[in-house]
């Protein structure tokens, strides 16, 4: 499914047109199945139902057109249908557990909707496989528009483009969504439309596909708090403050936080570095005294409250912290490194096409994100570099 031009196509062109009165949102649930569900039932899997209950209805329902194009089970490849054993090729990458906690999720929307379905003969044959790939081609093609999450049928044939600048807009006035042609097509040509500046993390997660060389590839690092005596409970209140979102465990003994990195641009330690908050978490876990820690607090307070911010002044300790955060790039370079090799070596018996092409998904992803790592452990080796030179030698 693609759409390409049937005619030249000027940038600024409108592509097309699709009047709000023909798209599927929530408000198209049957009155007698909205009644039973509960106020928990959430939008995606009203969709969801809305598209089964079409489907069922085959060549009645008014949209069959739209509904009979749409993707069936065995050509989805997001990695929500991905077989435990092609799962484990990515298992280095955060796709693997934002798999599993997606599975989980349509689990329970599932379980939520089952005693729902099962009070309509029609319905009640629908399985959780069903479901799932009705979920999926909510997630993967509706749009959030003034009448809510919605299915706009025909604009969701348009493939992203990565560097397209081309969205989906909303005309209020006629009530109609359009899209507007960001540069020139010849007849025959297929058209583009941007889905966002996504990694192939979210495409592979979200819409089953992956690009070759993707430009906004990012990784996330996970870094531990290890418990290191006394200094322990005031390092994780200061790094709680930094990053509010830090997953702290219930014997405060080995918290966690996450981070996302993308590609540092230049490899002379100019232009885009790593996250600021990164940085600052790693200054705060290489202290070693309270009064490190003290110190630190009070500049930001006097400053702007961001703790951590600046370069630490003391050369050596700025350098210990970029180094540990180096070492732990360098470690997770290794497990990619590993797990993309490995890759060439994992085969199925039959080799099926799907298991190839996600394969090749598993490739996309995991040297994207080495590469955005490489970037990442450049800058830190060149930021270290420097630093060296002004430490004051020797030292104890
Ligand atoms: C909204 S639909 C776009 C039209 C699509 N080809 C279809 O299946 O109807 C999104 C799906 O299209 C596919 N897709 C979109 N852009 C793609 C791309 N650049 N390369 C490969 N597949 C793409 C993926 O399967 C994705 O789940």
């Amino acid at each position: 499914r693609s759409l390409f031009a049937s005619e030249n196509i000027q940038s600024g062109d409108c592509i097309l047109k699709v009047p709000y009165s023909v798209q599927i949102a929530s408000d198209n649930l049957l009155p007698k199945i909205k009644a039973l569900l509960s106020d928990k039932i959430g939008t995606i899997s009203k969709l969801a139902i809305i598209l089964l209950v079409e489907q069922k209805m085959d060549q009645d329902s008014g949209w069959a057109p739209y509904i009979c194009c749409l993707p069936r089970h065995g050509e989805i490849h997001s990695t929500i249908f991905w077989s435990d054993y092609e799962l484990d090729m990515i298992r280095q990458s955060s796709v693997y557990q934002e798999t599993l906690n997606q599975k989980a999720k349509i689990e329970k929307d599932f379980a939520a909707v089952v005693p729902v379905l099962q009070q309509f003969p029609d319905l009640e044959s629908i399985t959780f496989q069903d479901f799932m790939c009705a979920y999926f081609s909510v997630t993967s093609r509706a749009w959030e528009s003034p009448k809510g999450l919605s299915l706009i049928p025909f604009t969701d044939f348009m493939n992203h483009d990565g560097v397209s600048k081309s969205i989906l807009l909303f005309d209020d006035d006629k009530k109609l969504s359009e899209v507007i042609a960001d540069r020139n097509y010849a007849p025959g040509e297929e058209v583009f439309i941007s889905y966002g500046k996504l990694p192939n993390a979210s495409l592979l997660l979200d819409f089953g596909f992956t690009l070759p060389c993707n430009i906004h590839d990012q990784v996330q690092i996970q870094l531990n708090i290890p418990y290191d005596g006394i200094l322990h409970e005031k390092k994780l209140e200061l790094l709680q403050h930094l990053t509010p979102k830090i997953k702290v465990a219930i014997d405060r003994n080995c918290s966690e936080d996450t981070f996302i990195i993308k590609e540092v641009r230049s490899p002379l330690g100019k232009g885009k570095g790593l996250p600021q908050a990164l940085r600052a978490f790693a200054r705060v876990l290489c202290c070693n005294s309270p009064q490190e820690l003290i110190d630190l607090a009070m500049e930001a307070a006097q400053i702007d409250g961001r703790l951590a911010r600046s370069p630490l002044k003391d050369s050596w300790k700025e350098f210990k912290a970029h180094q540990f955060l180096l070492s732990h790039i360098t470690h997770s370079m290794q497990k990619y490194d590993a797990a993309i090799k490995s890759l060439a070596l994992v085969n199925c018996p039959s080799m099926s096409n799907p298991f190839t092409i996600r394969r090749q998904m598993a490739h996309d992803l995991l040297t994207g994100e080495l590469r955005v790592l490489r970037s990442a452990s450049t800058w830190l080796n060149n930021y270290c570099v420097g630093l060296k030179s002004t430490i004051n030698y020797p030292r104890h």
